[in-house]
């Protein structure tokens, strides 16, 4: 209505200065409000008009120009604010670049620019406008804070030098601790398993950081019933729905990841796209094909849910449900003998090593359960995500299961309930006549976990086949040298200590082993002994 009754006005006066006037005060008005759409449209209709008058007045008045062009600059300022309120981050960003072509130090606009940037995790790009803001009278010390975020940040992101301890220290207390995006050495080629992989471009280390990364979108809840879940998936599908179509860069990286077809046939994109300060807007191309079919096959793929590690990392509880959808982690394919893991502390998805990573190996992660499941069990979990999968293990485990009428036999009597201890010790005798040596025998170890850990957490199975079966060290090693560490061999390991020494931390060695275990869990992120101790339950 308001509209129609400028066009009424404009129909009648042409675009003169009274015209211009109120629709800048109603325009004003509505963002004062906060009625951000409101207050878009009547801008754009200002911004129109006003560059008519400038083209209109360069002829018969040159010296009114400026003070319109000035009204024009906060115009599009104001316009850019309200777009950044509603995340449209794209057309903020057009809106801020504009002004500042007339203006090049607004300051106004540059704190509109600089958080539109720091919004798109670009902090060395937000820093440059925060600190020419910095330069203007009004600047406030917010302004400073703001090159202070920045500057850590920045540091952040370049380093990845992150640590959550304090965060877990202070008991969860306060804010979720502010995080950079952040990519290591790492580089998107063609996988063996199928598609494109992650794979990395030097050593890493266990427990250290791959990348943290902003989510596109994420959902969180208490996990309740199915019609709960299905409102988080509806709201998940609308969030991501509306990041795509507000931010350019998002739809073309999205568009990127898999829909599950012909993943072979598809580009190889460099990892740099990836990286928020590259100024991927324009060199992507552009992709208009991400419709609603595509978007929706590309979330059955990718997304990715948060886990009870993270929850504990977050000072939830286990109940704690998120979904959410990351790009870069997207690129990570499954393995049953994975060698990073994934947390989630608030919007953000960090990927750790959790165990040794060589320069070119491919880095891989678990999408299901990949200790206590036996090949046939991982079978079927790959077959609800959609794929057979290629790895190693199912490959070493599918040849030994056909030469081996035994093992076939074996499991069947795991199904029955057979005795643990003598679960275990078939296993352990087994490996032998069927040749399983060194690493491998970790492997299968690592498929029958369920009855190892029966066997290691009683005291009566350990008593009877105690001598018989090897240790819990020897198993637990082993097992972690394959499918990485993993928090039930972490619970195993520390429940075994504390039994032995009575809850105290006397010896070293034993410490020192349960806090590298911890780091493949928790990442090298929680740095702090004490921190990590928190979490083990060990403090
Ligand atoms: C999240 S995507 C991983 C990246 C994907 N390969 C790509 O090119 O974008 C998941 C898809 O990768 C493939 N994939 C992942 N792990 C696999 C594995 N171990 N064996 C075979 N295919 C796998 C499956 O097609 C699965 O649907």
């Amino acid at each position: 209505m308001e509209g129609e009754q400028f066009e009424q006005q404009e129909d009648r006066e042409g675009s003169s200065p009274e015209l211009l006037q109120s629709l800048r005060s109603k325009a004003t008005e509505h963002l004062l409000r906060e009625e951000w759409e409101e207050s878009i449209h009547l801008y754009t209709k200002y911004i129109d008009l006003s560059r008519t008058q400038i083209t209109n007045l360069a002829g018969s008045d040159p010296d009114t120009v400026p003070k319109v062009r000035k009204s024009l600059c906060l115009a599009l300022c104001n316009r850019a604010e309200a777009r950044a309120r509603l995340h449209d981050s794209s057309e903020a960003m057009r809106d801020c670049d504009q002004a500042l072509e007339i203006e090049n130090t607004h300051f106004k606009t540059l704190l509109c620019k600089g958080k539109v940037l720091l919004a798109l995790s670009r902090y060395s790009s937000a820093l440059e406008c925060f600190k020419t803001a910095l330069l203007d009278p009004q600047a406030s010390e917010s302004v400073t804070a703001y090159v202070e975020k920045c500057k850590k940040l920045e540091f952040q992101a370049k380093t990845g030098a992150f640590d959550l301890s304090d965060w877990v220290l202070s008991g969860f207390r306060g804010r979720t601790p502010e995080l950079a995006e952040f990519i290591g050495s790492i580089e998107i080629k063609k996988s063996e398993f199928s598609g494109r992989g992650l794979f990395a471009t030097k050593n890493i280390v266990t427990g250290a950081l791959i990348l943290v990364t902003k989510g596109v979108a994420t959902e969180r809840g208490i996990l309740g019933s199915e019609k709960a879940q299905m409102v988080m998936w509806k709201n998940f599908v609308d969030e991501v729905t509306k990041s795509v179509r507000r931010c350019d860069r998002t739809r073309r990286l999205v568009s990127s990841l898999s829909t599950g077809e012909e993943e072979d046939t598809l580009e190889v994109p460099d990892v740099s796209l990836y990286m928020p300060e590259e100024e991927a807007f324009e060199t992507c191309g552009d992709d208009s094909s991400l419709d609603m079919e595509k978007l929706l096959s590309i979330l059955d793929v990718n997304s990715l849910v948060e886990e009870a590690v993270s929850a504990k990392v977050m000072g939830k509880n286990k109940e704690y449900y998120g979904v959410g959808l990351w790009t870069l982690p997207s690129f990570i394919n499954h393995s049953c003998v994975p060698n990073a893991r994934r947390l989630h502390v608030g919007d953000y998805a960090i990927v750790h090593a959790s165990r040794d990573i060589k320069a070119g190996e491919e880095i891989t992660s678990a999408y299901y359960d990949v200790l206590s499941s036996p090949l046939e069990k991982r079978k079927e979990m790959a077959e609800s995500w959609g794929f057979s999968c290629k790895c190693s293990r199912c490959k070493f485990e599918s040849v030994l299961s056909v030469a081996n009428q035994e093992i076939r036999e074996f499991e069947t009597g795991l199904e029955r309930g057979v005795d643990a201890g003598n679960a275990v010790y078939m296993v352990e005798e087994g490996m032998k006549r069927w040749k399983v040596k060194g690493k491998d025998k970790g492997l299968l170890r690592a498929s029958y976990w369920g009855v190892y850990e029966e066997v290691y957490n009683s005291e009566r199975l350990m008593r009877r086949w105690g001598r018989k079966v090897p240790s819990m060290e020897v198993v637990v090693d082993s097992v972690c040298d394959v499918v990485g560490s993993d928090e039930r061999l972490l619970k195993l390991v520390v429940e075994g200590m504390k039994k032995k020494n009575g809850g105290c931390s006397s010896n070293i060695a034993e410490m020192e082993r349960v806090l590298k275990l911890g780091k493949g869990v928790y990442g090298k992120v929680v740095s702090k002994k004490k921190a990590m101790k928190t979490l083990l339950g060990l403090e």
